[in-house]
């Protein structure tokens, strides 16, 4: 796996990332959680744009990325629709999820872009290498020099670790700059399938990867799975955006003290 460095912050190397999400309904709740973060440990900021309520009028989209980054100046800045069928809030048609997506892209006002492994589409895995939607996006994404995160996620279940290692593969072979998985647990073995696929993987691809197994049975993904392979990990202040997700800064003392 290759370090990929955004902004000064170098993902894949030494102690990982912490990525704070931001779920706010409205431009104050949002600007409040800005400022809240901007005095907590942290690299990135996760805007979870689906739980906006006005993510379909792009100049209060664009105004609102104009004001976190005027807020968290040093703060990665990530863009994230997520969908209902993946766990989110977001109940846009492909269409519109792509044109947001691209809206957000050709702004240049966010580092990095999350964008869901398998937007729009009834076709089979081994049909998206050639003909998944996002890959317009994805070259306009590296013609604009912001890495793409592709992200798959399974809020019901731990698909087989052979599973999660292909969908991580499609991933780099789509192109993404970074690949995730986001999985529930339902035992022990499921979280250690997680985690296996992690390091399979980050052996063989040479994009970073983020994984986590969610809910109480997976939080060890969540504070150690930087060694078995991730680059980053999400912790909450105020509410979580997916279950599992501990305490920004209990967990910023617990990398520390993990990664010395
Ligand atoms: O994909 C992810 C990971 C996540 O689902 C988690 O489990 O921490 C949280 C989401 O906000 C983020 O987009």
């Amino acid at each position: 796996m290759k370090p990929l460095t955004i902004r000064s912050k170098k993902l894949g190397e030494g102690i990982p990332k912490l990525c704070i999400p931001i779920t706010g309904r409205n431009e104050p709740d949002i600007l409040e959680a800005a400022g809240r973060i901007s005095g907590l440990p942290h690299d990135a900021i996760e805007w979870r744009a689906d739980h906006f309520r006005d993510v379909t009028k792009p100049e209060k989209v664009r105004r609102i990325l104009a004001q976190l980054r005027q807020i968290l100046p040093d703060s990665l800045i990530l863009f994230t629709f997520r969908t209902m069928q993946e766990g989110g809030r977001g109940d846009l048609s492909a269409e519109n999820y792509l044109a947001l997506n691209e809206m957000v892209l050709r702004s240049g006002m966010a580092d990095l872009l999350d964008l869901e492994l398998y937007t729009g589409t009834d076709l089979m895995p081994e049909d998206l290498l050639a003909s998944s939607p996002l890959h317009p996006l994805l070259s306009l994404a590296r013609q604009k020099g912001i890495p793409v995160i592709l992200s798959s996620h399974d809020f019901e279940k731990t698909p087989p670790e052979a599973e999660l290692i292909s969908r991580l593969c499609l991933m780099e072979s789509m192109g993404c700059g970074i690949a995730k998985l986001a999985v529930m647990p339902h035992t022990k073995k499921d979280v250690l399938a997680l985690l296996s696929a992690t390091l399979r993987a980050s052996e063989s691809l040479s994009c970073p990867i983020i994984t986590m197994s969610m809910g109480p049975l997976g939080v060890i993904s969540r504070v150690g799975g930087e060694f078995f392979g991730s680059c980053l990990t999400f912790g909450t202040s105020g509410q979580a955006s997916a279950p599992g997700q501990l305490d920004a800064e209990k967990l910023a003392d617990l990398l520390r003290l993990l990664h010395t």
